[in-house]
């Protein structure tokens, strides 16, 4: 029997912390019970209380998450949404902007490089979003030395070899990829653009390269798997083990089933950064798919990051591994070490290799960029002969042109991962935008392996690059005092000078 249909007027009663209705897609909800549980915090569904919330639920939240979330009888049925009293959304200031500033972004085919994503996506991002994706910690110095750390590293180019044909193809842990580039983990997909995660899967698949789908992803996992372009695209999963070892257990399950390839533990963020321009902006919208799912309550007073990630278990240490091992039997890479030492642990522990990364500079400042702990690891890895392709070394972090993954290749690493570039090219362009910035790169690897004289990626040896300025650092004063008078100075401030 279908429930009779609620009116615009019986739900508004319910619009208060005792009793709290809520409409999304032209059902009531009634989520009293579920308002402490709430893993973005009580405020933002008060703030709908009574009334129509399907704009504010829809960017966020995965399809069927108040179905998974509510029990069946707080599922109060259909509304007549002719009774409905709908609010007249007043555009803010930034919105207007915004939308001007999309209308005048240049076409996607005058983007020549991956920095010109980062011009226009700062123009066309939310101020919420630009904080988020672009905020590394403290004073920000390793996520500046990340690239800068490229630029100490120099090409001793070949002459005279046959270069007619160039293959920059390779495989990740067996699995073919066109680049030596995946896609790497980034969270909240849905903050730049309302197919969140989906633009990396359609892209990835055009182009034959390989993405690292993140816990915290704005889209669920299956809508992200299912967005593949075809059957055999491969993606990876990045796994923060979760306090609650059964949700991670189920959470892995799962991947496997839908033919998820390898594991990225991330072992960098026992606590996420302290990343400042992120916290200046309170982050009011909701969490990731994790919190939904699993009902994390958070302190959502200090910006994203730190909204969501309480579900983190600090305590993961090596002997967790074991149970790790116990419970998949996909290959298992440890993304986010930073010194030989524990390379060497991993390798002879028999994992499947390392990212060397510091997770873009959004965690530990004054962490060595990825390239220079790679340096550091080669040597150490052949001292003991553990040096081979059975244990494979990603780097990322800073990476923003294909002469810097060929450097990464020729110090002994396998690929390399990129983050805020494609989130940079999907925010303003979508998918396009993604595969454009791919496109580009294998345009950059082509003539750079010409020029390097190395026609496949087997050719780029240890002698084709000068790293002996690579440990010199010099750390640039910190932007961040700069930020405070810009947030302060520029939050009514329209002009889009975020
Ligand atoms: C830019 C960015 C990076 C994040 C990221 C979110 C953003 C917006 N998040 S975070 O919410 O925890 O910080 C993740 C994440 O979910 N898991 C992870 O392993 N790495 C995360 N990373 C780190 C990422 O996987 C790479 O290590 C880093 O992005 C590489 O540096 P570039 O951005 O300079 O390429």
């Amino acid at each position: 029997m279908s429930a009779k249909m609620l009116t615009g007027e019986e739900v508004a009663k319910h619009n208060n912390k005792e009793s709290c209705y809520v409409i999304v897609h032209g059902e009531a909800y009634d989520v009293t019970e579920f308002l402490p549980d709430h893993p973005g915090g009580q405020g933002i569904i008060l703030k709908y209380a009574g009334k129509d919330a399907t704009d504010a639920y829809d960017p966020i939240h995965p399809p069927g998450t108040l179905e998974e979330n509510l029990p069946k009888e707080k599922c109060l049925g259909k509304v007549d949404m002719s009774t409905v009293k709908q609010e007249k959304k007043e555009e803010s200031e930034e919105d207007k902007q915004i939308a001007k500033n999309k209308e005048a972004i240049p076409p996607l085919d005058q983007c020549l490089n991956l920095y010109d994503f980062e011009v226009v996506a700062r123009q066309v991002l939310k101020g919420t979003a630009w904080a988020y994706y672009s905020s590394g910690s403290d004073d920000e110095v390793t996520m500046r030395e990340n690239n800068n750390a490229f630029g100490r590293i120099w090409f001793r180019p070949r002459i005279l070899r046959d270069v007619s044909t160039v293959d920059y193809s390779t495989s990740l842990l067996g699995w073919k990829s066109s680049l030596p580039i995946y896609i790497t983990a980034t969270a909240l997909g849905k903050l730049g653009h309302p197919e969140g995660e989906k633009n990396l899967t359609v892209a990835a698949g055009r182009e034959n390269i390989i993405q690292m789908i993140p816990t915290l992803a704005s889209c669920s996992f299956d809508e992200i798997v299912d967005a593949r372009t075809h059957e055999q695209q491969t993606q990876f999963y990045q796994v923060y083990i979760n306090s609650n070892r059964a949700v991670t257990e189920k959470t892995l399950k799962r991947a496997e089933q839908r033919g998820v390839r390898a594991l990225f533990v991330t072992v960098d963020a026992p606590q996420l950064g302290r990343r400042e321009k992120d916290m200046r902006i309170k982050f009011d919208d909701v969490g990731s798919r994790e919190q939904v799912e699993n009902k994390d309550n958070v302190d959502r007073s200090q910006g994203a990051a730190r909204a969501i990630s309480s579900f983190i278990d600090p305590s993961l240490n090596w002997d967790d591994l074991h149970w790790l091992r116990s419970i998949t039997r996909l290959p298992i890479v440890l993304k986010g070490v930073q010194t030989w030492e524990d390379t060497v642990r991993a390798a002879e522990m028999g994992l499947s290799g390392v990212v060397l990364s510091n997770h873009g500079g959004r965690q530990l400042d004054f962490a060595r960029s990825g390239i220079e702990v790679l340096a550091e690891v080669v040597p150490e890895l052949k001292k003991r002969g553990l040096y081979s392709s059975n244990f494979q070394l990603f780097v990322d972090g800073g990476i923003r042109r294909a002469s810097d993954a060929l450097k990464a290749i020729a110090m002994g690493a396998t690929a390399v991962g990129i983050g805020r570039p494609f989130l940079y090219a999907y925010s303003a362009y979508g998918a396009d935008g993604v595969q454009h910035a791919i496109k580009i790169l294998k345009a950059e690897m082509e003539m750079d392996m010409r020029l390097i004289g190395a026609p496949t990626l087997k050719d780029l040896v240890p002698e084709m690059v000068d790293t002996r300025a690579l440990n010199m650092h010099t750390s640039v004063p910190s932007t961040n005092a700069a930020t405070v008078y810009e947030r302060i100075g520029t939050a009514a401030d329209p002009s889009g000078s975020k």
